[in-house]
């Protein structure tokens, strides 16, 4: 009887020690979310680099898919696998779905009035509903395709002459300049053609935003003397300048609706000048000519370089590779025979050329960190824990390459995705060039209509030769930095016309 007695008391001695090393165990474990070692007061920020997703991307290699980074004074996580992105995107969407204050975007968009920046607030979500219904609708995006087929037409005729004299072309600029647009027809009603800015300004003046946008502010990270390093290596004077560019533009685009608009009825930019001139409240604040400038800031700049960058990048990528170009070529050409051309319904037919849209965004998303997420109250993931303000940074850059999802990773094999269900609509974690979760791009079929449409009739039309002396090795994809990431250098290609239609 002793003996049970005493066995008992032992069983359950080392039953409960066994318990609370469990526990020390899991309470070690949330604290200490592998990292980086940093230096005092900067803590990682020296290890960003020109481009922070490459940089990031390399460490998480050696600390794995999340990642603990203090950046200045600033608790910063990383995300690099899907498992690791779906956790947060997915399970714990609600708990990190605001955006955090950086100076940038703030500058840019009138202290956050826009909806990419916004805080998760009831601002936010009435915006992101006006929009939507507005101007990112499958009935709109219909209703709008004849302005989309005219300026794919003047695409093409502006490359045919190109065509005949034998000259290179600078992908870059032409697909910036039909993403613009469209955007500033379809969204906007105006034309962007008789605006202030001749074609070349622009696309510097849009670069520029989007690398102040995408630029590591001493100000975000170091309390009370950051500023001072801004302003001395001329960040500060820099975001300034390019707000102030951009304003003016605005106004034009503003002033120029009033004078040229394409429909009778209200259209996006009236509902947005009503609802200035009722004063209207959405969320807690009245609605001002601010609140308009930054939504149109917000269309113009998510909407036009994700797109053009995303073209380029399957130009470029098809240089490369020579063999996946001829074969989305006879797709195109076979299918459709003799055309003017290839409309959006035909564009579903198009499997492989979805397959090469796919894989350019898999090693070439646009937005290779999405834009920054900020915890809002705590949770796990891996069993560490997540506090509330830590900023998050979703790496779909590196989850696009890592070799536990991606056989031959740095292959582009657009082949990879036959008989895969693996889509773009933030539910696969794999693929994210759209986001996932409440933030998540709330112009995806947009977006993709305008790559799938520009490209179906940039093949069909044209064979894509490199200029003389230059080889496939050539071509090149390396990166400009920013908060989407477009390819560094121009893309020059000679277009010969396909067919005299
Ligand atoms: C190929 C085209 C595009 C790509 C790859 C793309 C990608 C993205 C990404 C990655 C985000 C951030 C998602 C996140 O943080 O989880 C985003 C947000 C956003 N995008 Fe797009 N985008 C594209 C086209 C467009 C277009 C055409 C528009 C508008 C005309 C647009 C408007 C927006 C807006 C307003 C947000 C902010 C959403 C929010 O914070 O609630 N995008 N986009």
């Amino acid at each position: 009887m002793a003996n049970v007695l005493i066995l008992s008391l032992l069983s359950l001695i080392i039953i409960f020690l066994l318990l609370t090393a469990l526990k020390r165990a899991k309470r070690r474990q949330l604290q200490s979310i592998p990292s980086p070692p940093g230096f005092p007061i900067i803590g990682n920020l020296h290890q960003l680099g020109e481009l922070p997703h490459q940089s990031l991307w390399k460490l998480s290699n050696k600390y794995g898919p999340i990642m603990f980074l203090k950046l200045g004074n600033v608790p910063t996580v990383t995300l690099s696998s899907s498992e690791t992105a779906k956790q947060a995107l997915r399970d714990h969407d609600l708990l990190c779905c605001t955006r955090p204050s950086l100076a940038g975007g703030r500058e840019l968009s009138y202290n956050n009035r826009d909806i990419s920046f916004s805080p998760y607030n009831d601002y936010w979500k009435e915006l992101r509903k006006l929009c939507t219904q507005e101007i990112f609708s499958a009935k709109n995006i219909q209703l709008t395709q004849p302005i989309k087929d005219e300026e794919v037409k003047k695409l093409i005729d502006s490359i045919t002459e190109s065509a005949s004299q034998k000259t290179p072309i600078n992908l870059n600029e032409k697909c910036l300049a039909l993403t613009v647009s469209i955007v500033c027809r379809t969204a906007f009603g105006v034309s962007f053609e008789g605006t202030v800015l001749s074609n070349d300004r622009f696309n510097k003046l849009i670069r520029e935003a989007f690398e102040m946008m995408g630029s590591f502010s001493a100000s975000d990270y170091i309390p009370y003397v950051g500023w001072i390093i801004d302003w001395f290596t001329g960040l500060q004077g820099r975001r300034e300048k390019s707000a102030k560019d951009l304003d003016a533009f605005y106004e034009q685009i503003i002033d120029k609706h009033k004078e040229e608009k394409e429909v009778e009825n209200e259209d996006f930019v009236d509902s947005l000048l009503r609802l200035e001139k009722e004063e209207a409240v959405i969320g807690n604040g009245k609605f001002t000519r601010n609140n308009v400038k930054a939504i149109l800031m917000d269309i113009l700049l998510a909407g036009i370089e994700t797109s053009a960058g995303t073209m380029t990048w399957v130009m470029a990528e098809l240089a490369r590779n020579p063999r996946v170009m001829r074969k989305v070529q006879s797709e195109i050409r076979n299918r459709f025979g003799k055309r003017e051309l290839i409309s959006l319904e035909d564009i579903d037919q198009l499997h492989y050329l979805k397959m090469v849209i796919k894989e350019t965004w898999r090693l070439h998303p646009p937005a290779p960190l999405l834009l920054p997420r900020e915890v809002m109250s705590e949770f796990e993931i891996n069993g560490y824990k997540i506090e509330a303000k830590t900023q998050i940074h979703v790496n779909v850059w590196a989850i696009g390459r890592d070799p536990d999802t991606w056989k031959d990773p740095e292959e582009f094999l657009p082949e990879r995705f036959l008989d895969s269900n693996i889509d773009t609509k933030g539910q696969s974690f794999e693929l994210l060039p759209f986001g996932g979760g409440r933030r998540m791009c709330p112009a995806m079929y947009l977006g993709t209509v305008m790559v799938e449409f520009g490209m179906a009739n940039m093949l069909y039309h044209f064979d894509w030769k490199l200029p003389e002396g230059m080889v496939v090795e050539d071509v090149d994809v390396d990166e400009a930095p920013g908060l989407t990431v477009n390819k560094k250098n121009d893309l020059l290609l000679v277009p010969a016309k396909y067919l005299d239609n």
